[in-house]
């Protein structure tokens, strides 16, 4: 039987793989293979957190490949080169992947194919990993979308509600000789001399398809019942959190629409149902926007900004900002979050980025940065989107006048002050009425709370409208240099 070279990037399942189908489809034995090439997704390569969860989720897809009598070939290195050698080592016919659509991706893609194919080798990519792609929606004019809505509107009506094909209970086995690294030689999670911070994370998370189904049935069960509302409650398990699950691959957009579309709901449901959806479409439309403009993942994709002054970060404030010590509870207790399970709260996301580039006036991409490092779905396209969108240098994105006071969204979104409490331990004793100002109540912080900074780190009022005075300045341009 001739061979195929299955190669897995972040498409980390069996069910719904279209590499996968294409090569059983055209009679090749799939050998599954991973190449690890961090640095060819240069300035992008994966962060911390999110190789910690690849290890896992490569263990997961090597445990569910030998489960039926395969095995995933580990590889590290060039991924050409890799590649070639994996040919000549099998006698591979053909390559099958699904594709990524993150710039230095696609450039190495499109040479692999180009070198791969002109050699007499067949080779496909396949959609994976979204519901449209980029190329096949635009604006009446041919445009490509910068404005969700219409995007959406568009989009959505291609959705559909077949169930999408599930891997076979058996596959070939790969030649026996044929080697490959252990998933730990290729060191993606904290080891010594550096601390376990992962340690927290895994009491959230199962990565790797299974953990990914049962993820989506726990919220079609439970939280997908009034997620329209509840979804900005950080304190409640209101959304799916497949984020990290959908951003490696571990389950398909499309594998989710059909669950959600081949269900009857209540007509009391349906809302929040259409909303779950729009929110899919923003992770669809975050890949549109970051295909048509590459350039947006380091660049504000609003031109007006390229002269904005933002401020020099203070080391201090910005090392403030990252480990939850700004002095403003909202603030902190997503940060907190953020660094205890590698996930944050949308919303607290939000109220982060608006302070970080607004309250601080920090570039987003600092912002960007941290999380890229510290998000287990970090991901290069939802992150810059999110990004631009809260520091108002997005498309559609929220004005830069609209300042998000972490105080009315601690007092909306947490009224109890369950989260801030959840995160902030040492608030827990401060009343609810002192939660979301703390410095407001300064002898009872004292008291309660003494290891609590006693000040913000800016003064929220003055800084916001420091902001505004820099938004509508004389097209902000820097001070001359002295
Ligand atoms: C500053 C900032 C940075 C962000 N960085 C990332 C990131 O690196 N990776 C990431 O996946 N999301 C990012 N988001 C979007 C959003 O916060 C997360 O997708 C969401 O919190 C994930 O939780 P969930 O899976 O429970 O979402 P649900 O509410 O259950 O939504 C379902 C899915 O829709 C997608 N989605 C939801 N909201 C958005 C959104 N606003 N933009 C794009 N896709 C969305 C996600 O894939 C999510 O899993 C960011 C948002 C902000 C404001």
């Amino acid at each position: 039987m001739s061979h195929a070279l299955i190669w897995f990037r972040r498409d980390l399942r069996l069910d719904d793989n279209p590499a996968l189908e294409a090569a059983l489809r055209a009679g090749h034995a799939p050998i599954p293979v991973y190449i690890h090439a961090p640095d060819e997704e240069a300035p992008w390569a994966p962060g911390a957190a999110t190789n910690a969860w690849l290890h896992r989720s490569l263990q997961a897809l090597d445990a569910d490949l030998r489960a039926r009598g395969s095995r995933l070939i580990v590889r590290r290195g060039d991924s050409l080169s890799e590649l070639e050698k994996l040919i000549a080592e099998t006698r591979a016919e053909a390559l099958h992947w699904n594709r990524l659509y993150e710039p230095a991706s696609i450039a190495r893609d499109t040479r692999i194919k180009q070198g791969l194919k002109s050699r007499g080798l067949t080779v496909e990519s396949h959609n994976a990993a979204l519901l449209v792609e980029p190329w096949t929606v635009q604006t009446g004019s041919g445009d490509p979308y910068r404005v969700f809505t219409p995007f959406w509107k568009n989009a959505r009506t291609r959705l559909v509600a077949a169930a999408p094909p599930t891997a076979p209970a058996r596959l070939p086995e790969p030649p026996v000789l044929l080697a490959g690294l252990g998933i730990e030689d290729l060191k993606l999670e904290p080891a010594p001399p550096e601390p376990r911070w992962d340690a927290g994370f895994w009491q959230h998370w199962q990565p790797g398809e299974a953990g990914a189904r049962e993820m989506l049935d726990a919220f079609l069960d439970g939280a997908a019942h009034g997620y329209k509302e509840q979804r900005n409650y950080p304190d409640r398990i209101a959304t799916s959190k497949l984020s990290p699950h959908l951003h490696f691959g571990e389950i398909s957009p499309r594998q989710v629409v059909a669950r959600v579309l081949g269900q009857v709901w209540p007509a009391a449901v349906q809302g929040d149902i259409d909303h779950f959806l729009s929110e899919l479409g923003w992770r669809e439309f975050s890949h549109h926007l970051l295909f048509h403009l590459p350039h947006t993942a380091q660049e504000n994709l609003n031109p007006k900004f390229s002269e904005f002054r933002w401020a020099k970060p203070d080391p201090a404030h910005l090392a403030a900002w990252q480990r939850g010590r700004t002095g403003v509870p909202i603030v902190d207790a997503g940060m907190r979050e953020l660094w205890h399970t590698g996930w944050m709260h949308n919303r607290v996301r939000m109220v982060v980025a608006s302070f970080l580039t607004k309250n601080l006036r920090y570039h987003w991409k600092h912002g960007a940065d941290w999380f890229w490092d510290t998000l287990v779905d970090a991901d290069l396209a939802n992150n810059t989107q999110g990004w631009q969108w809260t520091a108002g240098t997005g498309a559609d994105a929220a004005p830069y006048f609209r300042i998000f006071s972490p105080i009315a969204q601690a007092q909306k979104f947490d009224p109890a002050g369950k989260y801030i409490r959840r995160w902030l331990p040492e608030l827990a004793t401060l009343p609810e009425s002192a939660l979301a100002a703390p410095w407001e109540q300064p002898d009872l912080v004292r008291r309660l709370a003494p290891g609590y900074p006693s000040r913000p780190i800016v003064d929220l009022k003055a800084s916001r409208e420091a902001a505004l005075a820099a938004y509508s300045g004389p097209k902000s341009k820097p001070p001359p240099e002295r």
